[in-house]
């Protein structure tokens, strides 16, 4: 288990991460997303032991991190920016692994080489972008982790080993509950793998849920009537955005389903549809709440 609590980091004079707390339980995958310089990046760093916070505590397994061998070991990340040792080929990196790693799984190692097919003599540096990103999975995947923290993880890869390494992660949770943390601004990607979200604006992880909750929370409401828009219609207090497209009305609403229903229903319309939204369009319109400009980035 991954637990952060009230934890706080500043470069200089700028607070990267303010008093930010989150419970990652094993077995869980929990998704970061937030705007350029959030402090996504710097709240997995110290989560994985690469930086240490100014304030609050940082528990995996109820250990410290910061230079702490032994919850390392756990521990795999891959970070955005990715780092090999420039001489060394994919045999070479691993036989790094092999002696650090006590967890280290070789048949798994060896198993991989028809998932990602890379010839393993070649220096990983000539290797492309994408190619890089497969090692890294290769290699943090063989040390069997109990966690994996990976920041921007599917960026550069092709929609087939995107599919595959989400696969291999999807399979790990259910089969030895490998506990995850990712941050993406693929929200489409995070949809699919996460059970967990935390939005984080300006150092702040200002939302924290369950992702089915995080959605049956919020609505997407098409509304039409035969004259004009009701003026009382407005009047719900948790309408987050509201936009008139022809006769069509379009409202995002935040509550309960069946209270957002029951609102738009008294007035009597001709066409009531309530939709669901995706993660994408509840970033937007939650960070719309903190002052974002949501509207030329309306989804569909
Ligand atoms: N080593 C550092 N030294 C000084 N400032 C830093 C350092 N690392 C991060 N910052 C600053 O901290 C803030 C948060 O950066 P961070 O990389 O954590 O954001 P992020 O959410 O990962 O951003 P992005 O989505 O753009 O990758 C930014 O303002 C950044 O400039």
């Amino acid at each position: 288990m991954i637990e952060a609590i009230s934890v706080s980091k500043s470069f200089g004079t700028l607070e990267a991460l303010k008093k930010a707390s989150l419970k990652v339980e094993k077995g869980s995958v929990y998704g970061i997303v937030g705007s350029n310089g959030a402090g996504k990046t710097t709240l997995l760093k110290i989560l994985a032991g690469i930086y240490q916070q100014d304030q609050g505590e940082v528990r995996i397994d109820g250990a410290g991190v910061f230079e702490n061998v032994n919850v390392k070991e756990k521990i795999q990340f891959i970070p955005d920016a990715l780092y090999f040792f420039a001489q060394h080929s994919i045999e070479d990196m691993a036989q790094y692994y092999r002696r650090i790693y006590p967890t280290w799984n070789e048949k798994r190692y060896q198993g991989f080489s028809s998932i990602f097919q890379i010839d393993r003599t070649k220096k990983v540096t000539s290797l492309s972008k994408g190619m890089q990103r497969q090692v890294a999975f290769w290699l943090a995947l063989s040390t069997m982790p109990e966690i994996l923290i990976l920041d921007e993880p599917l960026d550069g890869l092709d929609p087939v080993m995107r599919k595959k390494v989400k696969k291999l992660i999807i399979d790990d949770v259910a089969d030895r509950e490998l506990t995850v943390l990712i941050s993406s601004h693929n929200l489409r990607e995070l949809e699919d793998l996460c059970d967990h979200i935390g939005i984080l604006h300006k150092g702040d992880l200002f939302l924290q849920r369950e992702l089915d909750d995080l959605k049956r929370e919020i609505h997407k409401v098409q509304i039409a009537f035969k004259g004009d828009l009701p003026e009382a219609i407005r009047e719900h207090k948790s309408i987050l955005y509201h936009e008139k497209r022809g006769s069509v009305s379009l409202f995002v609403v935040r509550g309960a389903q069946h209270d957002v229903l029951q609102h738009f229903q008294q007035f009597q319309p001709l066409i009531l549809d309530l939709l669901p939204l995706t993660l994408d369009e509840i970033f937007i319109y939650e960070m719309g709440g903190l002052g974002y400009a949501v509207e030329e980035l309306i989804a569909e």
